[in-house]
């Protein structure tokens, strides 16, 4: 079956400064990959070129069969950014009912999806009035509310306890076991573990993309914390050394 993503030799630049270097790399279907690497390796900015809102300077981006951003793509791809996207002054259900309507989709989608991030207790609260990892659980709500067939999450778990945080990851596998595709950014490595397959990037390159074991054969260690460190390592030392 056709990848959920295709990223052909994507080149961007933000601010003057390239950030993606010619990457490639492709998301499979109905799998929960996660996006890894350091903060400012360019994991939100190839995000951004997978739902259509970032400029690129050359490479294509095709998502679900189309170029990234089609029109066809809107109800299609979910998108959760790192900054919480809600109504301060809107409830969770009524903020969550706002983007069900916006996806030709009905009250109960967005009741079920309040509750499936574990709001339900705080649907009638004003999201001004939550806490910071209750909000990023209300955009994560209105980002599934029309169950798309591709979920973009950039990092999802911040903020949240150590029970919710299984909670979701519970929720995205049964999501993945449907036949949904999720791309999840973290910095967490007990969440990489978590992960059907990892795309690790660093410096807007490229540097792995496996399944947690393979990257743990490749780094020749257990502990999947070390197996980065020693992969964004060799990469450095081949950078700084090409011969
Ligand atoms: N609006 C912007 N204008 C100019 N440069 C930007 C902008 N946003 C991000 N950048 C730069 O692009 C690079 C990649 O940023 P990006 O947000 O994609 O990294 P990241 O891997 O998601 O980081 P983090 O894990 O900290 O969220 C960084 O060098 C950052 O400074």
């Amino acid at each position: 079956m056709e990848d959920a993503i295709a990223v052909r030799d994507l080149v961007v630049d933000r601010g003057g400064r390239r950030v993606l270097h010619g990457l490639s790399a492709v998301v499979p279907r109905g799998a929960v990959t996660g996006l890894l690497g350091p903060s400012g390796s360019g994991k939100t900015t190839l995000m951004r070129a997978v739902v259509g809102v970032q400029v690129v300077t050359a490479g294509t981006v095709t998502v679900l069969g189309r170029p990234a951003g089609s029109p066809e793509l809107r109800h299609r791809v979910g998108y959760l950014t790192q900054a919480p996207s809600v109504y301060a002054d809107l409830t969770v259900r009524e903020n969550a009912r706002y983007f069900a309507a916006l996806h030709g989709r009905g009250r109960a989608d967005a009741d079920r999806a309040v509750a499936d991030v574990g709001l339900a207790r705080a649907a009638g609260q004003l999201v001004g009035t939550l806490s910071g990892g209750q909000r990023s659980r209300a955009s994560l709500a209105c980002a599934l509310v029309a169950e798309p067939e591709l979920v973009v999450l950039d990092e999802p778990t911040v903020g949240q306890d150590p029970v919710l945080r299984a909670d979701l990851w519970a929720q995205f596998h049964a999501m993945a076991a449907r036949g949904t595709t999720l791309l999840v950014s973290s910095h967490v490595m007990d969440e990489a573990a978590r992960c059907d397959r990892l795309l690790l990037i660093r410096e807007g390159r490229l540097i792995a993309d496996d399944s947690p074991a393979a990257v743990r054969a490749a780094a020749g260690v257990d502990d999947l914390d070390e197996a980065f460190l020693r992969l964004i390592r060799a990469h450095q030392a081949d950078q700084e050394d090409p011969s």
